[in-house]
């Protein structure tokens, strides 16, 4: 069997190499040629897969170690009788540790207490649902927009305009959707934006093209009371450098890459490949992850809960790393700006979950025991 992946799929020999042989290419020249004698395609976000791409070739599973479907043609793959698996909820806690973090650098930076702010959760899937999850266990107000799961399930969903009327902070996580009753594209455009409440602080981790970019440059320049943090584009690998400038995050999409985020992805896309071929998995991540650096932390029963919070968050993860490094890549050609983004994404430092954090609490406190519990942490 030839499997031909993604160079920067992790774990590939580890867990596929049983299967035959592996040939690994950059996810963005990945074409006919390298296709066509494959077996299996194994992607990530940044190979569109589609009729043009496999159409006569002998790919008969794709796997893309991602949430995301949007680079994948599913309509094609059910006509030409392709399996294929993406894998849910990977990296989804990676992506709610970059909010956290993003939080309380906007705290920082605004002066504003997090707990008296109004969240608008946009989305709430793998990604959305454990963020509302987190921040209702730090006993904050949520308000939860998700028109799907609205028609479909009982629960306490707002309309989009609520959460631009009402909420303090909006975090979007929807999928990318071009067409139909819930399309996503644009769907915070130039009006939207424009009716964000005074001081509004918008994340986007979802998909660039959900927000209007050029819109969104317009409004933050003609408003400064707006604050903006953005990990995904529209057009990326080539970002809009003006908006970036505007932004009190940016970053290259790297919101969900937590290792344990990324590993888990190829373990799921190898369960899907074994699955395909009707075999039982026999290689499992949790003996291929390494120890996380941090494994511990105490704290005094009178640390400061504010204080608290913000260390554990920053401690699993700081964006203000990532947006350093990536404000230093702005700079020369088109072309050298779109390398640098994706050498970023490559070369991207070790980074891990909280859920390998064991935090000890040396003695009663309710409100610092709330804040574990809701960060997901274990508490010793
Ligand atoms: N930046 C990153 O590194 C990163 C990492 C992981 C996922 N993502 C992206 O984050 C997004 C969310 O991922 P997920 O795993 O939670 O997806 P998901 O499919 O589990 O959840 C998406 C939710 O959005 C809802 N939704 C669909 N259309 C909507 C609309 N018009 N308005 C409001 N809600 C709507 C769906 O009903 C669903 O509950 C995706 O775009 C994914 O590609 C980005
Ligand atoms: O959809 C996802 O899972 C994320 O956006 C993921 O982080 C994309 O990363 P990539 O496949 O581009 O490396």
């Amino acid at each position: 069997m030839l499997i031909v992946a993604d160079e920067n799929i992790p774990l590939l020999d580890a867990f596929f190499e049983g299967f035959g042989e592996i040939r690994r290419v950059p996810g963005r020249s990945i074409d006919r040629a390298t296709v066509g004698q494959a077996d299996v395609l194994l992607v990530r976000s940044v190979t569109n897969v589609n009729r043009a791409l496999l159409e006569g070739s002998n790919v008969r599973f794709v796997g893309t170690c991602t949430i995301g479907t949007d680079h994948l043609d599913l309509d094609y793959f059910k006509q030409a009788g392709i399996q294929w698996s993406s894998a849910p909820g990977c990296n989804a806690r990676g992506v709610v540790d970059y909010v956290l973090g993003s939080l309380q650098t906007l705290a920082e930076i605004e002066g504003a207490d997090l707990k008296q702010r109004t969240y608008g959760i946009v989305g709430a899937g793998e990604v959305g649902g454990r963020l509302v999850k987190v921040l209702k266990g730090l006993g904050w107000n949520v308000l939860v927009c998700d028109p799907p799961r609205q028609i479909t399930e009982d629960g306490d969903y707002v309309s989009l305009q609520q959460v631009i009327e009402q909420c303090d902070v909006i975090s979007l996580h929807t999928p990318l959707i071009k067409s139909g009753n819930c399309s996503t594209w644009h769907l915070f455009d130039r009006q939207r934006l424009a009716q964000l409440k005074p001081g509004t602080w918008l994340i986007n981790a979802s998909r660039g093209a959900v927000v209007d970019n050029a819109a969104l440059r317009e409004v933050l320049l003609a408003r400064e009371d707006l604050q903006a943090v953005l990990d995904v584009w529209e057009g990326e690998p080539e970002v809009d450098v003006d908006l970036a400038d505007l932004c009190v995050l940016a970053t290259p999409h790297i919101a969900g890459y937590s290792l344990d985020g990324k590993q888990r992805g190829t373990a799921q896309i190898y369960q899907a490949l074994c699955a395909h071929l009707g075999q039982e998995p026999s290689i499992h991540l949790s003996d291929l992850l390494p120890a996380p650096w941090l494994a511990e932390m105490h704290l005094h029963p009178e640390t400061d809960p504010a204080w608290a919070l913000a260390t554990l968050c920053r401690s699993v993860y700081d964006p203000r790393r990532d947006d350093a490094d990536f404000r230093r890549s702005l700079v020369g050609t088109v072309q050298e700006q779109r390398q640098a983004f994706d050498l970023l994404r490559k070369h991207y430092p070790e980074r891990r979950e909280i859920d390998g954090l064991k935090v000890r609490i040396n003695g009663e406190s309710a409100v610092l025991s709330q804040i574990v519990t809701a960060l997901g942490a274990e508490q010793l």
